[in-house]
Formats: structure tokens, sequence, C-alpha cells
């Protein structure tokens, strides 16, 4: 699915946080017209739900997918408002399961080589590499493509304008995420065209 996707949007992943309910779509259009599409929309606040709903049906050139989802539960309930894909800081048997009878894009996340095999077994080749620069960065990333030469990786944690295309330079990374896209000041001032710029940028 992520090659699919990929043919048509960048392989940035903004992470969001949603602080109000009528931020959600004005800002998933801005990154979309910067030709960002695939949004990871976090459960960080109580607004995350109803934002990944709104946008798929504001936005359908956006591709919505959840973040920050840590139970099985959460990932019903994202599923449920219309989430295309989903994506865990970490790993856990119950998301590996509900994630294998979902059959959609789960992206787990992983820091260390036990973590990418645990991963890799339950199914999932795809893998959220975080926190990135903290757990080791580009070297780790690196050294993860000797014995994990069929996982592929979206680092996040730390990432961001000034380092983000030495990551995507790496064979094993697919797509980076991380919140400088969606800047704090610039959501709260609804400065869409900032977004936007940003976007383009990245
Ligand atoms: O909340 C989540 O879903 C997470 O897994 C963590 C986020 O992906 C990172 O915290 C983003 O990192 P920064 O780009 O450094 O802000």
């Amino acid at each position: 699915m992520w090659d699919l996707w990929l043919e048509r949007a960048k392989p940035l992943v903004p992470v969001i946080v949603i602080n109000s309910p009528l931020e959600a779509v004005p800002l998933a259009q801005a990154l979309v017209d910067g030709g960002v599409r695939l949004l990871e929309v976090t459960l960080r606040t109580q607004h995350g739900l109803g934002a990944i709903e709104a946008i798929r049906q504001a936005v359908p050139e956006a591709i919505v997918g959840v973040g920050t989802v840590t139970s099985a539960q959460q990932m019903e309930s994202a599923l449920k408002k219309g989430a295309q894909f989903v994506v865990s800081p970490g790993s856990s048997d119950d998301l590996f399961a509900c994630a294998r009878e979902w059959g959609g894009p789960f992206l787990p996340g992983v820091a260390t080589a036990s973590e990418v095999m645990r991963a890799r077994e339950a199914g999932f080749r795809y893998q959220k590499f975080f926190p990135a620069t903290a757990a080791g960065g580009i070297p780790m990333l690196n050294a993860f493509s000797g014995p994990f030469s069929d996982v592929r990786f979206c680092p996040t944690g730390g990432i961001g304008q000034s380092n983000h295309h030495e990551f995507l330079a790496l064979k094993n990374v697919f797509a980076v995420g991380g919140s400088w896209l969606t800047p704090v000041d610039a959501v709260s001032a609804q400065n869409w065209q900032a977004i936007t710029s940003l976007a383009i940028a990245g």
C-alpha cells in the first residue's frame, strides 16, 4: 500500500496534533496543497478521532492515518472513523493481532534490533523507527540495513527541515515523519499559507 500511495504523495508524514476541531480541515487542505498527502492525525488530544472523520469527508486528496495508537481499542475507534493507516510509537501483541485482523497498513514503532525482529515476525515489514534521532539516527538505520534488508522504515522523532533529506536518502527509508511541518504557532495563528509553504519546501 505504501508504494502505491508514494507514487502520488511526498514521502513525508506530518505528525498532527489537533488542539481545536476547527483546525483539522484547513490544516489538512494546506498540507495537501503543498503536496503532502499522508497525514498522521495523533490521538494525543480528544479531537483526534473527530479530525480523522472530518478530514476524510472534506479533503478527499488526503490519505488519513491515525497516530499515537497504543491500544487495540484506539485502533478500532480510529478505523471506524475512516483511518486509512495506523501508526504506533511502539509495538505490542495486542496491536499486532488487531492490525492483522484488519489487514490494512500498520506501522509498529521499533527502536531496537529485537523489536524490528518481533514486528517482522508478526508480519510487518514497514515499521516506524521511533524516536529516530535519540535511538541512533542514520547510523542505526544503516546498521539495520544489513540484517534486515527486507524491512523499510519511517523514522520519526527529532527529524526536521534541516535533516529529513539525509534520512530519505537511505535505501531502507520509505518516508520520514515529524511535527516540523505543522508548527504550533502557525497552526494556532491559522497561517495556512505558511503550512503550505513548509509542505512545498519538504
Ligand atoms: O505521538 C506519536 O504518535 C509519536 O509516536 C511520536 C511522534 O511521532 C513524534 O513525537 C514526533 O516527533 P517530532 O517530530 O520530534 O516532534
